[in-house]
């Protein structure tokens, strides 16, 4: 079975106006009735960087327990990693790690070199408490003009597990490759370490998304990510966001190749369309 998870935090969080917490605990509940299994949902961050995850520990709290669902919440610093050890219903942590030294300091406000030892207390602290997720962005180019190339993404690769992190998923937070690259790293990282545990989070507009996730597919990944609407994008990332891969686009043929994800399909227009709505609300 393929692990698909719905991105509503990566949805939302660039949003200008607040959502209620109210709609987001019913948007999130109509994914779990749907039978969505893994969500990636919100974010332990500074309100006053990321003023639409202020609500964090609510939403958790407000959601049915997981019951071997994941419930995934980002964190960028250790005031983030306190708050998720304490709050209700969390299964997992995910960290923003970044090839390129520009954008890690864009989206965290710490160097690499800072940010290293950060994912190995990380992986201590939550140790038999949480499961810890590392996102290496940038995993398929550099848009900043680091340096970058393949070798240096399974360079990463390696040293995380090094440091005992099973769950890596690559991350185009940019939407800068193209399928050919997405072929290109995902193959290289799967014959090195396998496909348990590597996933793709990737970027993209409407019309190339399954073009994109069917690279990441034939390259060995059985992980990928995506949001309903193709809401999404990272606000530190630059200047035009590039959303998420469309779920209701992408599930209908990932089904047709004989991988469910146990979603009701029947439900996915009425579900994007509520994303969509959800956007026109409050983007
Ligand atoms: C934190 C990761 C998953 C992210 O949102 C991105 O890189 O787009």
């Amino acid at each position: 079975m393929i692990r698909y998870v719905e991105c509503p935090r990566d949805a939302w969080q660039g949003f200008r106006r607040f959502i209620p917490t109210e709609e987001k605990v019913a948007f999130l509940k109509a994914l779990l009735e749907a039978g969505f299994r893994h969500l990636d949902l919100t974010s332990f961050v500074s309100p006053k960087w990321v003023p639409q995850m202020a609500d964090a520990e609510e939403v958790l709290a407000a959601l049915p327990p997981p019951q071997g669902r994941t419930y995934l919440a980002i964190v960028a610093n250790e005031k983030g990693l306190e708050r998720a050890l304490r709050a209700k219903n969390l299964t997992h942590v995910g960290y923003p790690l970044s090839l390129s030294e520009t954008f890690q300091r864009r989206n965290t406000n710490r160097g690499l070199e800072k940010s290293w030892p950060l994912v190995e207390a990380m992986a201590k602290a939550v140790e038999g408490r949480l499961g810890l997720v590392v996102y290496l962005s940038m995993a398929f180019g550099n848009p900043y003009g680091d340096p970058w190339d393949v070798g240096m993404v399974l360079e990463a690769v390696a040293r995380l597990r090094a440091l005992g992190v099973g769950e890596i998923a690559l991350a185009d937070t940019y939407g800068v490759a193209d399928a050919g690259r997405i072929r290109e790293v995902l193959g290289a990282v799967v014959e090195r370490f396998g496909p348990e545990g590597i996933g793709a989070h990737l970027h993209a507009r409407r019309e190339e998304a399954w073009e994109k996730a069917e690279a990441a597919l034939e390259a060995g990944v059985l992980w990928l990510e995506g949001a309903l609407a193709g809401v999404g994008g990272c606000p530190f990332a630059g200047d035009e966001l590039v959303g998420n891969l469309p779920t209701e686009l992408l599930l209908p043929h990932l089904e047709a190749r004989g991988l469910a994800t146990g979603v009701d399909l029947s439900r996915l227009p009425a579900l994007a369309g509520e994303a969509a709505r959800l956007r026109a609300l409050y983007a």
